[in-house]
């Protein structure tokens, strides 16, 4: 494809003064965009600015806060009119334990990551929405994604802007403004502790650049809504998928023992679900089926929590209610947290009432300390705490003021981490702690008007997991819910009939079941509730693509292997901590394609046209190709071996090999992966294999890993037809040694007058004419082929239609199908084989077609160290094969 220019567009890059952000801006510069390189540091900022002016770019730089969006896009609009691209990348660490992690550092890492993000975006949005034209990257992390530890507030960070790229996503849609969230893995103070400088320099920000590239460019694939990781060249895609969970009985039998004894039926991703909305859950038919189940059978051990002192914020109704007198029921102690005094001191009342006992904690559930002092004061411990108070301010995007987003942040995330760093020591020290977050589906899958929710509760997530994994060696364990009950908070937008059916008494045992003595075993995980269904929500992860090292890949590459990199098939794979999602990172370092021995300036030639240079220029992948025994088998069957020839059809045989020809099969896939729609008038239809040479340079094996690289080598305009010649070089790819040689022409009937030049350069054996002596054949061998010759053939690799459709076969001016060029190859090379012995190459030239079940007459004349032979079809007696010749192997020693 043509390169991606961003011409006209106008990036901003935060944090761009060195690492990704740098490399964000030199790409973008590269390619044609106005780039406006923020950070704080002016001295870094300048320094990339003039390497892209000097560079012929134009780039300006920008040293206000992210928290100050205003004036980051004011220095776009200033001095470029627009913004395009706003790409928010700018970020800071504060690690720390949980214990020892200060509220300051919590709320630095916020205050860039999140609030910066928000500060930008809101500045940029009504510029994007005007010109119906947006793209926003956001920069999550793999700690966000799984959790770290000690990076709670980093984590939070990190997965509150997932929350809030998949509710931009939506919110964009209509006005083509496309959000996306990207983990990067490049080099950093941590990975050059564990890491050689050789092997950083693979994590270099260049193999994460031309990702963000692609994904930003309006013709790029659209990545809206989704998270990716990229890293050393290798990208891969994330989605939510959910367990089918289990449903119970809504009645008075639904309690914690009978979620314990259910417990693996919500855990059990054998029929997953991929959901792409909070909408896509039939939460009302899920309750039907609750209410029609006979009653649920309880665990043989009961869950209590006699003489447990349970922490629940917001609980002076609704889901916090709930929970409150499940536990008071089941013998616990409950601190009943809320703003509402009389809510509070009701529910305390109740609590009493059915068995429990309660005290009041009146204040903001920001207040951590405080509730803990109750607690303790009053009980002298704490075993459980549910964070769960929450607000919301619904408000799209484009209307959401600073103050909304900042009380629901301030409510959901910063409240849950005041109150689980309060009860945090308290759990350490008596090696013993169960925790509960509240989640929602809308920080799962976003949602329309909820950025600032979705970002809180999204955040949320990301906190518990790290604080799961910190957890740990402390018996503490830590947990999501994503509930949905009719309370005050759901009453603002659900229709009533919803909240009076969907109790917040059936979540609560779920709850239950979660923060018991019996949960040894499920943290960090999250989980989807109501109604009587509970279901659990992880990561699934595509197998990703993996650019090979031997050049950083462009963001074309990411266009053409989209496919690939998007793709959940038998490769996904579900990480759960970040360690496992590096390895596939780190693993592709090791990724090197073999060293490019096709130097492209080789085939350069001052005779070629404009069009043609251009596509000499074009660097292919390598193919691998890994074959068994079974695949060379499939090979000599397909150009006519028989079961009396053992050595070419049964494995064990002790002579068992690949007949020669079988080296044009490894390379096939990669000559054929060449593109050639750039030549006018192209039809893949109008192609027929012109002719084919082989160069067999080592043993072949019969089973292994094959590399092949290929070029264009040569362009030739007959008027007509276009005449392309590709070479490929093929490598066994543990040893690196070649084992082929290939060039093969095709000619494309039709795609000629592209104004090349007509005649070609002596490729020597490849391109001699190889005509056959005046004297008659000194060797003839007649085979004829089976009606089923293509059918087979095609297994070995050559999918064309041509040899198996006859509506495609018609579009290339057939009557049928005809059968492959390299087949009647393979079966004539065969013959001279078996009558001369082994050659080292072969060449022929694709004269006439074959039709399946035609027979194949190989006239063959020795010459020296030559046999030049041709190819009749018998029935028609028309040539095939022309101008083609073997060169033996002088010692005869070779393996057939
Ligand atoms: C990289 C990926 C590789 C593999 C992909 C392959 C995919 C496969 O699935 C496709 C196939 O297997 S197709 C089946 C095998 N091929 C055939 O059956 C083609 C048979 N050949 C023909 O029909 C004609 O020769 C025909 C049509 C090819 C030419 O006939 P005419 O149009 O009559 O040509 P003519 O007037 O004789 O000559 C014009 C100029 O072209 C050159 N030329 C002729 N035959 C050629 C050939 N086979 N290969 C290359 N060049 C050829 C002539 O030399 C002449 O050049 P100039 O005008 O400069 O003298």
């Amino acid at each position: 494809m043509s390169q991606l220019s961003f011409k006209g567009h106008t990036v901003v890059v935060t944090g761009a003064g060195g690492g990704l952000g740098k490399s964000y801006c030199l790409l973008f510069a590269s390619r044609g965009a106005n780039v406006v390189v923020n950070d704080f540091n002016a001295a870094a900022a300048q320094k990339v600015v003039d390497e892209i002016v000097s560079a012929g770019g134009k780039a300006v730089v920008n040293t206000s806060s992210v928290t100050d969006g205003e004036a980051v896009i004011k220095t776009a609009l200033d001095n470029f009119g627009t913004v395009t691209i706003l790409i928010n990348n700018a970020g800071i660490l504060r690690d720390r334990g949980f214990k020892n992690m200060t509220d300051k550092e919590w709320d630095q890492v916020t205050e860039v990551h999140l609030h910066g993000a928000f500060a930008c975006t809101k500045a940029a949005w009504p510029i994007f929405r005007k010109q119906k034209f947006g793209r926003v990257i956001n920069t999550t992390s793999a700690a966000g994604i799984y959790g770290n530890f000690g990076q709670t507030n980093y984590s939070a960070a990190k997965m509150g802007l997932i929350g809030f790229t998949k509710t931009l996503a939506r919110e964009g849609a209509k006005y083509n403004i496309r959000s996306t969230a990207i983990a990067p893995v490049a080099a950093s103070a941590m990975t050059e502790t564990i890491m050689t400088p050789d092997m950083l320099k693979h994590l270099s920000p260049e193999y994460v650049a031309p990702f963000v590239a692609a994904v930003s460019h309006p013709d790029g694939p659209d990545a809206s809504g989704k998270v990716y990781e990229v890293g050393a060249g290798f990208i891969a895609e994330l989605r939510w998928e959910r367990s089918d969970g289990a449903i119970f009985k809504t009645d008075a039998s639904f309690t914690p023992s009978a979620v314990k004894a259910k417990w693996s039926e919500v855990t059990d991703f054998s029929t997953p679900y991929y959901p792409q909305a909070v909408t896509d859950v039939d939460s009302v038919g899920k309750l039907e089926i609750a209410k029609g189940l006979p009653p649920n059978p309880q665990a043989a051990q009961e869950v209590r929590y006699d003489g447990q002192t349970i922490i629940i914020t917001g609980a002076g109704a609704g889901l916090g209610r709930a929970y409150a007198l499940m536990y008071g029921r089941l013998g616990a102690n409950v601190v009943i947290n809320d703003l509402n005094a009389t809510a509070a001191n009701t529910v305390v009342d109740e609590v009493v009432k059915v068995g429990g006992k309660a005290v009041a904690a009146i204040c903001s559930a920001e207040e951590g300390e405080k509730i803990v002092a109750i607690a303790l004061e009053k009980f002298g411990a704490v075993h459980v705490l549910i964070a769960n108070a929450g607000i919301l301010r619904d408000k799209s995007f484009q209307a959401m003021t600073k103050a909304e987003w900042d009380i629901v942040l301030a409510v959901h995330l910063r409240g849950t981490y005041k109150c689980a760093k309060a009860v945090w020591p308290v759990f350490q020290k008596q090696k013993y702690g169960r925790l509960l977050t509240t989640c929602s589906q809308v920080g799962i899958y976003g949602n329309f008007g909820q950025a600032n929710y979705a970002t809180a509760k999204a955040g949320i997530i990301g906190l518990t997991k790290s604080l799961a994994i910190e957890g740990k060696k402390y018996n503490i364990i830590a947990n999501v819910l994503a509930p949905s009950a009719g309370t005050a908070m759901t009453s603002t937008v659900w229709p009533q009939e919803m909240v009076d059916a969907f109790k917040p008494d059936f979540v609560a045992p779920v709850v239950g079941y979660l923060t018991s003595k019996d949960n040894t075993e499920t943290s960090g995980a999250v989980f989807e509730v109501s109604g009587g269904w509970a279901a659990q929500t992880r990561w699934q992860r595509t197998g990703g693509y993996g650019f090979p090292h031997s050049s950083v890949y462009t963001p074309e590459d990411v266009v053409a292997k989209w496919d690939e990199i998007t793709k959940y098939d038998e490769r996904a794979t579900h990480p759960i901590v970040s360690g496992e999602a590096m390895q596939t990172i780190f693993a592709n370092i090791g990724n090197e394609a073999p060293k490019a021995k096709l130097n492209p300036d080789a085939f350069a030639d001052p005779e070629d046209s404009k069009l043609v240079a251009d596509a000499k220029k074009e660097v292919h992948d390598p193919f691998t190709y890994d074959f068994t025994e079974r695949d060379v088998i499939l090979y000599n069957l397909g150009v006519g071996a028989t079961e009396q020839e053992l050595q070419w059809t049964f494995e064990n045989d002790e002579n068992f090999a690949a007949l020669p020809t079988f080296g044009v099969v490894p390379q096939f896939p990669c000559s054929t992966g060449i593109p050639l729609d750039w030549l006018p008038d192209y039809n893949p239809a109008k192609l027929l294999h012109g002719e084919q040479y082989l160069n067999i340079k080592a043993p072949i094996p019969t089973s292994g890993s094959l590399v092949s690289e290929a070029r264009l080598l040569e362009v030739l305009d007959k008027g007509k037809a276009a005449a392309v010649t590709i070479i490929v070089e093929t490598k066994d790819k543990t040893t690196g040694e070649v084992i082929f040689e290939n060039q093969s022409t095709v000619f494309i009937r039709g795609a000629g007058g592209f104004g090349g030049k007509r005649s070609g350069k002596d490729r020597g054996a490849a391109s001699a004419a190889n005509s056959p002596p005046k004297r008659q054949p000194d060797a003839v061998v007649e085979e004829k082929t089976t009606t089923s010759q293509a059918a087979l053939y095609r297994l070995s690799g050559d999918w064309n239609p041509l040899h198996i459709l006859p509506e495609f076969a018609a579009i290339g001016g057939f009557d049928k199908p005809i059968l492959h060029g390299l087949c009647s190859m393979g079966v004539a090379a065969k013959n001279v084989l078996k009558t001369y012995g082994p050659y080292k190459d072969i060449k022929v030239r694709f004269a006439g077609v074959v039709y399946p079940g035609e027979t194949i007459v190989t006239e063959m004349w020795k010459e020296g160290n030559k046999v030049i032979f041709q190819a009749k079809v018998k029935e028609r007696n028309s040539i095939a094969l022309a101008a083609a010749a073997v060169t033996l192997v002088q010692d005869g020693k070779a393996k057939l």
